[in-house]
């Protein structure tokens, strides 16, 4: 790393992980642990767009909630020629991407050219993820829309109805390091999420919604200061899932997305992920006809005031849906809330949402929802970045 860069990892460290001293990252040696990372099982089911209608793909996968790798789904997205490291480096050179969040919640940032000669050249045990949430609104960075397209299977977005400044943060781009990964937990406030994977490999472990969350959270005894990094849980966790005491009901679902690789993971389930080298991502959260049940009742629950103007559009826009939630109980278990608790991630932003006084203290995760991961407070919306959400 160039000492430029070094200076400004430093003082990003610093501020992204304040619990860890400097010499603390790169305590366990990870960089040089290649089982982590050489892993190849992969037991995903895998369907080709190219032969799989939407009709099909909803009634196949997205309502009976079954999670799936879908391939030749993004084939003709520009991204596959625009975001090469190098092209990235150039056009993004002096553009601030944000790295994590600091003790307050705020985004912690870096420009695009320190990042990248990070990114290529660190040790880190868990290094620093690139996840950003709010580049749609940036007048340089929102380029990046120009390089991709929401795919049709989840062109359904009723959380556009609230409209572009109400709604939870629902897309970020990430670049991820080698060894950088998502802690784990659920998507916030009941959305699906898909993720479409450019360049580079993701390890991925997905369980039901049902897998209790104390068999799958590392506590601070499993790994003092770092219990929310995706690297420790398959260090930690993940060998506990191969036992054959573990719980058949809930057997870990394991697979390597690869680049050109679209992963659907309905609502409500747990995941978590590893970066195998560096990766180029995108990946967006829904609110569909098929999840609006639960996302309604988690809506209700932690998002009040977002809930009304919803609710308001819905009923010029989409009057069957409205009525739907006369008939909702809210009050009924639909399944498991977003997580609470953990971070690790690293994607999201720390956007904080318009709503956020409605959001109870567990649900703080909405600034920083999917910053990266969302697991902060129940419902909120943090998707990535240390646990950032969504929302
Ligand atoms: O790190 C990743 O690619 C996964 C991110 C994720 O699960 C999320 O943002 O909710
Ligand atoms: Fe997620």
């Amino acid at each position: 790393m160039n000492s430029r860069t070094l200076k400004r990892i430093s003082n990003v460290r610093l501020k992204a992980r304040s619990e860890l001293k400097l010499d603390e990252w790169q305590q366990h040696n990870y960089y040089y642990d290649k089982n982590l990372i050489g892993c190849t099982k992969d037991q995903l089911e895998r369907i080709d767009a190219r032969n799989t209608t939407r009709e099909e793909f909803i009634e196949k996968y997205e309502r009976p909630g079954k999670p799936v790798i879908i391939q030749h789904l993004i084939d003709d997205w520009p991204a596959f020629d625009k975001w090469t490291i190098e092209k990235l480096g150039k056009k993004y050179r002096n553009q601030r991407f944000k790295v994590g969040e600091d003790d307050d919640g705020k985004s912690v940032k870096l420009k695009m050219k320190y990042f990248l000669d990070y990114a290529l050249n660190n040790r880190d045990d868990s290094p620093l993820y690139l996840f950003e949430s709010s580049f749609g609104e940036h007048q340089k960075k929102k380029r990046l829309l120009d390089d991709y397209d929401v795919p049709e299977y989840f062109s359904e977005d009723l959380f556009h109805l609230v409209g572009e400044h109400r709604r939870p943060p629902y897309r970020w781009w990430c670049i991820g390091p080698q060894r950088s990964g998502t802690g784990i937990h659920i998507d916030p406030l009941g959305t699906s999420a898909w993720n479409g994977l450019i360049s580079g490999h993701k390890r991925w472990c997905i369980f039901p919604p049902s897998t209790p969350r104390e068999l799958l959270k590392p506590t601070s005894a499993d790994a003092p200061r770092n219990k929310d990094e995706g690297i420790t849980w398959f260090k930690v966790i993940y060998p506990r899932t191969q036992h054959h005491s573990w719980p058949k009901e809930y057997s870990c679902i394991e697979a390597i997305q690869h680049p050109g690789e679209v992963i659907f993971v309905p609502g409500g389930y747990w995941h978590v992920v590893l970066n195998m080298d560096l990766t180029v991502a995108v990946t967006q959260n829904f609110c569909s006809s098929v999840n609006f049940p639960n996302v309604w009742t988690r809506v209700i629950r932690s998002r009040p005031k977002m809930s009304k103007k919803f609710l308001e559009r819905l009923k010029r826009r989409r009057p069957d849906l409205a009525r739907l939630t006369e008939k909702i109980d809210i009050n009924g278990d639909t399944g498991p809330r977003s997580d609470t608790s953990s971070s690790s991630s690293s994607s999201s932003s720390a956007d904080s949402s318009p709503d956020s006084a409605d959001e109870s203290d567990t649900e703080s995760k909405v600034t920083t929802i999917h910053e990266r991961p969302f697991d902060q407070g129940d419902e909120s919306f943090v998707k990535k970045q240390r646990v950032t959400p969504l929302s």
